[in-house]
């Protein structure tokens, strides 16, 4: 992605931003041009550069990044941008923020600026909670006004999981936008998180800056005068990012007039105390991020719990987080071994849920994983990140000092030790983004999908692989920060209005590069046992309202419950509802099909059984995938039994499809358009509209995760 032009520009722009801040006249910008260029005075010697120094000043139309996310994934696409275009485009006006920091209009201010908007999907084909009253404002906006805005749109969403409504909300925005009188500036991206959202948000991302590359007059005179021709002549041959690293080293040593470059210098070479100072070390050190300020420790003793909640900076956790104690954890099902099905029971007596709810949990990195980076890091663990840092240039780090300086987004609390923040903070477990593989490798050609999404290549293995070692910097900023998890709840409010059942199944495999792999929540969730008596250990979640999962409201609608392995989570919740309303009144029929892996696997059969006597479900079939004689899948059930399913649809029936959405959510909603061009004498098209309003209609609920 980078193009030495950045180089020329940062320059350039330097000159432009002393002409601007003092007011200074033509003759003015001469003198400052002429003393910046100093550093590099075969540029200085070239011809015409006021022109373009004149004409980056004049092209300053600013850029709003606007994005709205759930989980934090267009968040961290949306930091990534504006980063981007501050190294690219040093002179531009460039700001960051979430739909909701302010009322809609003003986020359309000033209409002269590029907005960016980035936006996931959320809930059902919903925009996040920090987008809702921007994307309501919008999409019920019905005149011209935004004629003249110049925009442009990068959706996330997953085609995997929720194919039926992928990506709607950055699609709606888009056109809408154009409705409205505005212009778009780029095709809509589609990020597709059940693929290689990371690649899709790459391309983008560089066809995006391509763009701006075009908007900004660069006639043909300034092309003489730049940085880049000369590094490009130096650079010859060197891919980019040996470039970018050479140009750094090349700054460094040609400032001899400079003695702070000197000094520079010399820091870089005490980063790492007792090893020499390799070139391709320092490569490993981008300066693409400003330097962290580390307080020195205050104790000796690492604190590896939940830093939470009285003391932590709130920045941290969403609102509405608690602090639940884990009052039991068990594993479900007689041999099923440890990656079967566990039931988690946590209770907070101010916390309060419907049934349908997800909880959203935040984990922690396993400590060994810390560890792993730790050794390779060369920083005191148990230093402080400090709250106060002033922006600065870039420093090379001095690690022993402690006293580096940071200037950075929200994306990281500040305030706590080096441990805690990569216990808590960042995604250890995370694919890194196709920048940080192109710079951990030194490749700019490396095939992103084929060796590293699709055989699970961590940083860490990269960094192994290639025998390199990075900064504290590189580390905390490139790597995905931590996104908390979303779990459907498995009990009903009814029943335990202070107390929630999460079912998981703990993910642990070996990928194909031969390696253990550990999914990095459920595995901190199975080590979250009882520790006895009126003692506990501690998760911190918030419960996430999800509204368009719910029993309807008259008890005798007839219902049809459809789970596949962990789906068994809400239905489990949804059944426990029907008990209890069981108790107060009359209930519709009620039919379950579910589906495991083997008979090892069973949960819950008792529970249902003991539904079925109090008339709360009508019948129950269960089906096994593997381990069993009895080999049929659950879609397989619902097709045998397509004559019944298409009554209950027709009755005006509410069905509940909840599991994996890949496979098994895909193979269900097949059996489903089966059943309707079948029993309903319909065509394929015609079949898609019928599930497509009985979506609309409330009356086809899924839960399915990715
Ligand atoms: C509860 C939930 C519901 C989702 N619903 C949709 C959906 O309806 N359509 C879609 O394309 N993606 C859906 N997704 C996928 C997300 O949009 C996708 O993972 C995205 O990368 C998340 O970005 P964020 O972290 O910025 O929220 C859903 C994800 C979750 C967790």
């Amino acid at each position: 992605m980078f193009t030495l032009g950045a180089a020329k520009r940062r320059l350039f722009s330097q000159v432009s931003n002393i002409a601007k801040r003092n007011a200074l006249r033509d003759d003015n910008v001469l003198h400052s041009a002429k003393t910046i260029l100093t550093i590099r005075p075969d540029v200085w010697m070239q011809k015409s550069w006021l022109s373009t120094v004149k004409a980056l000043s004049s092209n300053n139309q600013p850029i709003k990044i606007l994005y709205a996310s759930q989980t934090g994934t267009a968040k961290l696409f949306a930091h990534l941008l504006n980063e981007e275009l501050a190294s690219k485009y040093p002179d531009r006006e460039l700001s960051i923020s979430e739909w909701k920091d302010a009322a809609p209009e003003e986020l359309l201010e000033p209409k002269k600026a590029l907005h960016v908007f980035l936006t996931s999907v959320a809930g059902v084909g919903e925009p996040p909670d920090n987008g809702r009253e921007f994307y309501n404002w919008i999409m019920s906006k019905s005149d011209s006004s935004l004629s003249g805005l110049e925009y442009a749109v990068f959706g996330l969403g997953s085609s995997a999981g929720h194919a039926a409504y992928y990506n709607v909300i950055g699609k709606s925005l888009d056109k809408r936008l154009e409705e409205l009188g505005a212009s778009r500036v780029l095709e809509i991206g589609l990020g597709d998180d059940g693929d290689c959202i990371e690649d899709d948000f790459d391309s983008w991302m560089e066809g995006f800056v391509n763009l701006l590359k075009e908007k900004t007059p660069d006639d043909g005179e300034s092309r003489d005068v730049g940085v880049e021709d000369v590094i490009d002549d130096e650079a010859g041959k060197m891919d980019v990012v040996q470039q970018r690293e050479q140009l750094q080293l090349h700054q460094i040593r040609h400032g001899s007039e400079s003695s702070e470059m000197k000094e520079r210098l010399e820091e870089a070479k005490v980063k790492c105390p007792g090893v020499a100072l390799s070139d391709d070390e320092m490569r490993m050190t981008s300066n693409k991020f400003p330097s962290l300020k580390l307080r020195p420790r205050e104790s000796e003793l690492v604190r590896k719990h939940l830093f939470h909640l009285n003391e932590s900076p709130d920045q941290f956790y969403a609102d509405g987080t608690v602090r639940f104690d884990v009052i039991g954890n068990k594993l479900l099902g007689v041999d099923a071994g440890e990656t079967g099905i566990h039931e988690l029971k946590l209770a907070n007596p101010q916390m309060t849920y419907e049934t349908g709810d997800h909880l959203v949990v935040y984990p922690q990195n396993s400590q060994c994983i810390v560890e792993a980076y730790l050794d390779m890091l060369d920083v005191d663990r148990h230093a402080i990140i400090a709250e106060d840092g002033q922006p600065i240039t870039y420093q090379y780090p001095k690690y022993s000092s402690h006293m580096l300086h940071v200037n950075w987004i929200d994306c990281y609390v500040q305030g706590l030790t080096v441990y805690e923040t990569m216990t808590h903070c960042v995604d250890l477990g995370a694919l890194p983004s196709p920048s940080f593989a192109r710079m951990i490798t030194g490749r700019k050609d490396i095939d992103y999908k084929a060796e590293v999404a699709y055989p699970r290549r961590t940083a860490l293995d990269l960094i192994l692989q290639y025998d390199r070692r990075l900064s504290l910097e590189d580390l905390l900023f490139q790597v995905a920060p931590m996104k908390p998890r979303y779990y459907s709840i498995a009990s009903s409010n009814i029943k335990h209005p202070n107390e929630i059942r999460l079912v998981y199944r703990r993910v642990k495999y070996v990928s194909k590069l031969g390696m253990l792999r550990e999914g990095i929540c459920t595995n901190y969730l199975s080590h979250k046992g009882y520790l006895g008596t009126g003692k506990y250990a501690h998760i911190a979640a918030y419960v996430n309202t999800n509204a368009t999962f719910r029993l309807p409201k008259s008890t005798e609608t007839p219902l049809l419950f459809i789970a596949g392995g962990c789906g068994v989570a809400p239905i489990r919740g949804l059944v426990e509802e029907r008990v209890a309303l069981a108790q107060s009144g009359k209930l519709g029929p009620a039919t379950l099909y579910i589906g495991f892996r083997s008979p090892d696997d069973e949960v819950y059969r008792q529970r249902f059984e003991e539904a079925i006597h109090v008339g709360a479900l009508t019948d129950a079939h269960m089906t096994y995938s593997s381990g069993s004689s009895d080999k049929s899948v659950v879609s397989d059930a619902v097709l045998q039994h397509g004559d019944r399913v298409w009554k209950h649809f027709e009755d005006g029936g509410v069905t509940f499809l909840c599991g994996g959405a890949r496979a098994f959510g895909a193979a269900v909603e097949s059996a489903f358009l089966n059943i309707v061009q079948e029993h309903g004498k319909k065509d394929f098209v015609a079949a898609e509209q019928y599930l497509r309003t009985m979506i609309k209609n409330g009356r086809l609920m899924n839960d399915l995760a990715d």
